[in-house]
């Protein structure tokens, strides 16, 4: 991941609000959801079927973040799920490994320890994954213990409640101090958009998200009620493409959670390409999120059920 050469200075004082104010006023985000809606309609109705074809397939296999959230996630289930990667490519040699494999922090040693494929990042969720309902001490502390202990990219949360309600500061403040614990380890910060609801707000959150350090902008923690969707895709890679626009700096992507069938994955692909083009389409700027898709991938490129992860 290209480290951005651009910090943002933080301090407490009145016109920080008002300097958010100012960066978003050099954008548009004031969106019609009618026209959000149309314009995924007909990406999708004139430009997916063309991208339903094995090379796609094997593009999106590797660019999959393999993630297992679960409550019964343990050291020695998680210590199988990353196994299963080793072995993979003995299994499927012609195939590309996936990007990485996403894990809670506190399985972040036991991950590190039992990957032995190079290229296949280690990603934790951190900051108090999912709600990121915690003081920033706390969001700290768990970000660099997971870092500590072998996590090779983190994900945190947005603070949600302080985007609806306007925290601007604090929001950007949370982040840009999450990504100082990083360094040049890529963060993703999740917009959380099903609780987002409008573009306006998508459109906005990206922005700041993006202004306060992240490297990578995602949809969702998979969750709440509602996860990535195509719609809240295309803002997001709008403000991705504007952003980059006005400041030269490449923001990747990922959508995530809820992805469950091969055509939600090329549907995200080809709103990817149509918005941003082939500058992102490879899983250094493009990823997905995914518990369950790996193995359908795998099934469509055999041509038959398989259930390998
Ligand atoms: O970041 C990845 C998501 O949590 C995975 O969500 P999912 O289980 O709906 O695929």
């Amino acid at each position: 991941m290209a480290e951005k050469n651009h910090q943002h200075e933080h301090h407490h004082h009145e016109d920080e609000v008002s300097k958010y104010e100012k960066t978003l006023q050099l954008y548009t985000t004031e969106l019609d959801e009618a026209q959000v809606q149309q314009a995924v309609k007909t990406i999708i109705a004139e430009k997916t079927l063309a991208n339903d074809t094995p090379e796609v397939k094997k593009f999106l296999f590797g660019s999959i973040e393999l993630t297992t959230l679960s409550t019964t996630d343990s050291d020695t289930s998680v210590m199988a799920f990353v196994d299963r990667v080793n072995r993979f490519e003995s299994a499927y040699p012609q195939l590309p490994h996936v990007a990485a494999v996403c894990v809670y922090p506190c399985f972040a040693e036991v991950a590190s320890e039992t990957l032995e494929v190079e290229g296949v990042e280690i990603t934790c969720v951190s900051g108090s994954f999912p709600s990121s309902q915690a003081v920033i001490e706390v969001k700290v502390a768990e970000t660099a213990l997971a870092l500590r202990d072998g996590a090779t990219e983190i994900d945190i949360v947005m603070p949600v409640g302080k985007f609806l309600s306007g925290n601007y500061e604090e929001l950007c403040d949370d982040i840009a101090e999450l990504k100082q614990v990083c360094g040049d380890k890529a963060m993703k910060v999740i917009l959380e958009t099903g609780d987002l609801k409008t573009a306006s707000n998508i459109k906005k959150a990206s922005l700041l998200a993006m202004y306060a350090g992240a490297d990578y902008i995602k949809t969702s923690t998979g969750k709440e009620k509602i996860s990535a969707t195509p719609e809240a895709a295309y803002v997001m890679c709008q403000a991705i493409k504007e952003y980059y626009e006005k400041t030269g700096i490449q923001i990747g992507f990922k959508p995530a959670g809820g992805i469950n069938t091969v055509m939600d994955a090329i549907i995200y692909y080809t709103i990817v390409k149509e918005v941003l083009g082939e500058k992102w389409l490879t899983n250094k700027w493009f990823r997905l999120g995914t518990s369950r898709l790996a193995n359908l991938l795998l099934s469509e490129i055999n041509g038959e059920e398989t259930k390998f992860f």
